[in-house]
C-alpha cells in the first residue's frame, strides 16, 4: 500500500466508522509524519498549531539556519507572536520537533510542507518584480534527492501561479520511480494575530491536480485540517486557482489600504476626516469595515512582494493593462510614505537638518518584531536624506536589526537575518534607545510609525516638557488623541485629518 493511501486512512477523522480489517491496517501503519522545510514566521506557528491540534501526527520543522532552530528549541523563540510560546511549550518534544537535520526528516515524512522564503528578485530577469524561487528550487531538489517513499509535497510559501508545474518537473525528473503529489495550500495568517488566525481561519485553501491521485492527496491534507477546522471552511480547488487566490487576496487587501490612503490625502486637502469617511464607507455591507485604516503606508514581507509578483506575471502573460492597474497600489503606497516625510520636513520650516526626530515604532505593525518592508525604513531614510538625527524606539525591534534595515538596499532586507551580511554598517545620525521618553528627550518632533498600544498611553505632558519648542507630533497611525495633545501645546499632524492652522500654511508637496 502506498504511503499516500496509508496516510489517507490513518488521518481519517471517520476512523470510528472504519470496519475491522481497515482498522488493522491503521494499527499496523506507522505514525504519520509531517516535515516542514522553513522555520520562519509561517512554518513555525503553522506547524506548532498542527501539532497541538493533531496529537496523533508527528511534526518536524527543519531549517538550514542553526541559530533559528536553536532559538525554536529555547525559551526565547526566534519570532515574537502573541500566544505562540504557549502552543510551542505544550507540544515541543512530544509531537513537535525543530531540527537542522533537514534530510533525515524529509526522508521520513509522508507530507512535506515547503515554507521557505520567496522574496523579490534583486538581480537578473525580472529583478525588482519576480519572486526569487532559489530557496524553493533547492528545497525541491533536496526532496527529490533524499526521498525513498511516495510523498505529498505542499506549497505553503506564496509562489507565482504555475510554480507547482515547475516543482513537479524537478521532482519527477529526479524521482527514481517515487510518486509525488503536489498541493498548493497557501497561508493567510497575519503577523501579530497568527495564532488566533490559525486556530480559527476564515478558510483553509487546498489546490491539487484534478486526477484521482491528486484528489486523494487533497483528502489526506484536508483530514489534517479537519481535526479543528469546520468542513465548510476547507476549500478545495485546482492547483492554479489556489496559487493565484493567495496573490489575489493580498492584492485586494493592499488595494483597500492604498484606496483609503489615497482618500487620506484628499481629506487633508479638503477638511474631511478620513476616519469618518472610512466608517461611512465601511458600513456598506458590500464593502465592510475591516482594513480601512489610513496609515503611513502598508509594510510587511508580503503585500509589496506579492503585488510585484502579480504585476510580473501579468506582464509575462501579455496583460500590460492589468499589470498597470495593480502597480498603482504600490505607487500610492510609496506616495503615502514620501508624502509623510514631506509633511514632516515642510512643517518644520522646510528643514530637519541636525534636528532630533524621535521615531516611535519601527516594526511594520504592532505585536510583531518583524521589520520587513516596514514603512519606517522609507520614512527614516527620507528624514536621513534631509540630514535629521534620528532616535528610534520600538518595543520589539533590536538595534542591530534597525541598523541593518537602514543600511541595506531595497529588497535585500526581505531575506532572513541569517542570510544577510554579518556585520551591518552603522548608520551615523541614528541612535536606537529602549524607552519612548529617552527617544523624545530634546527632540524637535515625534513620528509615530507603528501603532503599538503603549504609545497611546504615554505621558505626553512629560514628553512635551522635555522637547524643543515648537514641539511636533506626526501621527502616522492615528492613535493619539490629537485634541488632548494640542491642549498640551503640541502641533499635531494626523494622517487624513483636518490640519492644524500651522500645517495648513505649509502644504506638503509629494
Ligand atoms: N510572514 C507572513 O506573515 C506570511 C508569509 N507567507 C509566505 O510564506 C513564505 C515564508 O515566509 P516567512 O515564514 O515569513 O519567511 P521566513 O524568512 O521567516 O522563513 C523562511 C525560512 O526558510 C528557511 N530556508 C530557506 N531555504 C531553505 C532550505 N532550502 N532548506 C531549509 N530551510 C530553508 C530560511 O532559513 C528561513 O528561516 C513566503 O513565501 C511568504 O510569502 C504567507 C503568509 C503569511
Ligand atoms: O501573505 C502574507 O504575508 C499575509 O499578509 C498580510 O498579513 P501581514 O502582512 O502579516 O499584516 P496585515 O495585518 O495585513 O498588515 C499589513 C500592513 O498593512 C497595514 N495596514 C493594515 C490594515 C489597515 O487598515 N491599514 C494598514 O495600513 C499594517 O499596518 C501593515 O503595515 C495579510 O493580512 C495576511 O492575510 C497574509 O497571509
Amino acid at each position: 500500500m502506498s504511503i499516500l493511501h496509508t496516510t489517507f486512512f490513518f488521518l481519517s477523522p471517520l476512523v470510528k466508522g472504519v470496519h475491522r480489517s481497515s482498522f488493522k491496517v491503521i494499527l499496523k501503519s506507522k505514525m504519520v509524519k509531517i516535515c516542514c522545510i522553513g522555520a520562519g514566521y509561517v512554518g513555525g506557528p503553522t506547524m506548532a498549531v498542527i501539532a497541538l491540534k493533531c496529537p496523533s501526527i508527528e511534526v518536524a520543522v527543519v531549517d538550514i539556519s542553526k541559530s533559528r532552530i536553536a532559538a525554536w528549541n529555547s525559551d526565547q523563540l526566534p519570532i515574537y507572536e502573541p500566544g505562540l510560546d504557549g502552543v510551542v511549550k505544550q507540544c515541543r518534544g512530544k509531537n513537535l520537533f525543530f531540527s537542522t537535520d533537514v534530510e533525515k526528516h524529509v526522508f521520513e515524512a509522508d507530507i512535506v510542507f515547503v515554507s521557505v522564503n520567496t522574496p523579490t528578485k534583486t538581480q537578473g530577469l525580472g529583478a525588482g518584480k519576480a519572486a526569487d524561487l532559489t530557496y524553493w528550487e533547492s528545497a525541491a531538489r533536496m526532496i527529490a534527492d533524499v526521498s525513498k517513499s511516495d510523498k505529498i509535497v505542499v506549497e505553503k510559501s506564496t509562489v507565482p501561479v504555475k510554480t507547482a508545474e515547475a516543482i513537479e518537473k524537478i521532482l519527477t525528473h529526479n524521482s527514481r520511480g517515487i510518486k509525488f503529489q503536489i498541493l498548493s495550500n497557501p497561508e493567510f495568517l497575519a503577523e501579530g494575530t497568527a495564532i488566533q488566525d490559525l486556530f480559527n481561519p476564515d478558510r483553509v485553501l487546498i489546490g491539487g491536480r484534478e486526477t484521482p491521485e491528486g484528489q486523494k492527496a487533497i483528502e489526506a491534507l484536508k483530514n489534517v485540517y479537519s481535526h479543528w477546522v469546520p468542513e465548510e471552511r476547507i476549500l478545495t480547488t485546482n492547483l492554479w486557482s489556489a496559487e493565484l487566490s493567495k496573490l489575489a487576496a493580498n492584492a485586494f487587501l493592499a488595494q483597500r489600504i492604498s484606496s483609503v490612503n489615497a482618500m487620506s490625502a484628499l481629506c487633508e486637502a479638503t477638511g474631511a476626516n478620513v476616519q469618518q469617511v472610512s466608517y461611512s464607507v465601511g458600513t456598506d455591507s458590500r464593502i465592510g469595515p475591516k482594513f480601512l485604516n489610513a496609515s503611513v503606508g502598508f509594510g510587511g514581507s508580503c503585500f509589496q512582494k506579492d503585488i510585484l509578483n502579480l504585476v510580473y506575471i501579468c506582464e509575462c502573460n501579455g496583460l500590460p493593462e492589468v499589470a498597470e492597474y495593480w502597480k498603482q497600489v504600490i505607487k500610492i503606497n510609496d506616495y503615502q510614505k514620501s508624502r509623510f516625510v514631506n509633511r514632516v520636513v515642510s512643517s518644520m520650516f522646510n528643514t530637519v537638518s541636525n534636528k532630533k526626530i524621535a521615531i516611535l515604532g519601527f516594526a511594520f505593525k504592532k505585536d510583531t518584531g518583524d521589520t520587513r518592508e516596514t514603512p519606517a525604513i522609507d520614512v527614516c531614510k527620507g528624514l536621513l536624506g534631509d540630514k535629521a538625527n534620528l532616535s528610534i524606539y520600538d518595543p520589539q525591534v533590536t538595534e542591530d536589526q534597525i541598523q541593518r534595515d537602514l543600511s541595506m538596499n531595497k529588497f535585500d532586507w526581505d531575506h532572513p537575518i541569517h542570510l544577510q551580511p554579518t556585520s551591518p554598517t552603522t548608520v551615523k545620525k541614528v541612535s536606537v534607545v529602549w524607552d519612548a521618553y529617552e527617544a523624545t528627550k530634546d527632540a524637535h518632533g515625534i513620528c509615530i510609525l507603528t501603532e503599538w498600544d503603549e504609545f497611546k498611553t504615554l505621558d505626553y505632558q512629560k514628553i512635551y516638557d522635555n522637547m524643543q519648542k515648537p514641539a511636533f507630533v506626526f501621527d502616522g497611525r492615528n492613535i493619539v488623541d490629537a485634541d488632548k495633545l494640542r491642549e498640551i501645546g503640541f502641533i499635531v499632524y494626523s494622517i487624513g485629518k483636518p490640519l492644524d492652522p500651522w500645517l495648513k500654511d505649509m502644504p506638503a508637496v509629494a
